[in-house]
């Protein structure tokens, strides 16, 4: 089968889990449709995940599918292994004949697998995206069926992989920091005229960044430095009123007026913050996720090598260190500029249109590429 990348009609998108599992795949769909007018975005996700309420918030149409989790010890879940990826993967195949897709699109997650089987027995084109330096489970095994492999990291060792940057959506690509910063300056209730650090720990928020960030409150007022702590729901942190403020939210649903507020971002080093922070010209201090695969510090290797960040191991990550390095880097915007353009030149604002690009391509060349 081979067309040309004019009749493109149907996609299928399939990855899920946190939000920011989820956000190069809307990043993704949103770029479609914009070249695509007409093309029937479908996503394919699994129950209790958050792409249940995140995708059919940004309009997509949400399919979902058991999860079905590679065991990895020998447990009564692992039993059931192989009968519920059956399961997934005959529900993909019906989806995938049941949309006609012309191509089908892998992030990973639980939900890419069984995609890509069914992708693969039915002669449909495959493209992966992986998101984080260290590949999934899922986006290596897509990488052994299709040619079209693309990553957000140069690092990332997989078959035929081309590093295109992670797909961020456009108020992110977009953003004029300086335009938008009265408004956000506003919104979060901060001085316009003092330096502001950003903490977030991901899209769930990290007790283990958080605790020592707030213990620091005093020593950041004292430097006249402000704080934005984004916390994550449920993690919020008391910190008593006083000047330059110091201002808790437990989640922002606008981070592109939140990184115009900030001069510094203080976080874990999950793939979009990394990538985000890049693209907004943003430098940084990497707090990375001490568990996985250790993904999140390789995460962050390309910008801390070029200068535009720092990395700091978590057990390291105290307020003696926040006294030593954070709050004086806050300070001293001589060196926040040479970090910010250090780390916007690592940025990666066209991944969305590049991995649109090369879906076509797919369509385009058809399975006798695989
Ligand atoms: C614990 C876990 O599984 N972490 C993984 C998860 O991180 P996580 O889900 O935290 O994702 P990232 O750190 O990559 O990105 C966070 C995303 O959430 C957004 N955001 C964050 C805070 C907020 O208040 N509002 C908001 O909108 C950011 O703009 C960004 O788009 O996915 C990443 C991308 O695959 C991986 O690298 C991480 O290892």
């Amino acid at each position: 089968m081979s067309q040309s990348s004019s009749a493109l009609q149907s996609v299928l998108l399939a990855g899920g889990g946190t939000a920011g599992h989820i956000s190069p795949l809307l990043a993704t769909a949103d770029a479609l449709r914009r070249r695509h007018p007409d093309v029937r975005i479908t996503v394919l996700g699994s129950h209790g995940g958050l792409e249940e309420t995140l995708v059919p918030e940004r309009g997509y149409d949400l399919r979902l599918i058991d999860k079905a989790a590679f065991p990895r010890r020998p447990n009564a879940a692992a039993v059931r292994f192989p009968q519920k990826f059956l399961g997934a993967r005959r529900d993909a195949a019906a989806l995938v004949q049941e949309v006609a897709a012309d191509a089908v699109v892998g992030f990973g997650g639980y939900v890419s697998p069984p995609a890509f089987l069914a992708a693969r027995k039915l002669r449909v084109p495959i493209v992966v995206h992986e998101g984080n330096a260290l590949p999934g489970l899922a986006t290596k095994l897509g990488s052994r069926f299709s040619p079209y492999v693309a990553t957000a990291f140069s690092v990332t060792k997989l078959p035929h992989a081309q590093a295109i940057g992670m797909p961020l959506r456009r108020e992110i690509t977009r953003l004029d920091r300086d335009a938008l910063r009265p408004e956000a300056v506003e919104r979060f209730g901060l001085n316009p005229d003092l330096p502001t650090v950003l903490v977030t720990g991901g899209s769930s928020g990290a007790v283990r960044v958080n605790e020592p960030v707030a213990a620091s409150a005093a020593a950041f007022r004292d430097a006249g430095v402000q704080v934005l702590h984004v916390t994550g729901v449920g993690k919020e942190v008391e910190v008593p009123p006083g000047e330059p403020v110091y201002i808790v939210l437990p989640y922002a649903d606008r981070m592109d007026l939140a990184y115009a507020a900030a001069d510094l971002v203080v976080t874990r080093s999950g793939g979009n913050m990394v990538c985000e922070t890049s693209s907004v010209g943003l430098p940084a201090v990497f707090v990375p996720l001490p568990v996985g695969n250790g993904e999140q510090r390789l995460n962050a290797a390309d910008v801390v090598n070029a200068g535009g960040a720092l990395l700091v191991d978590n057990d390291d990550f105290t307020p003696d260190y926040i006294r030593s390095e954070v709050i004086p880097l806050a300070a001293d915007p001589e060196r926040l500029a040479r970090m910010a353009e250090a780390a916007r030149a690592q940025g990666h604002g066209d991944a969305d249109e590049r991995l649109v690009d090369l879906i076509e391509q797919a369509v385009s060349d058809g399975v006798s590429r695989h």
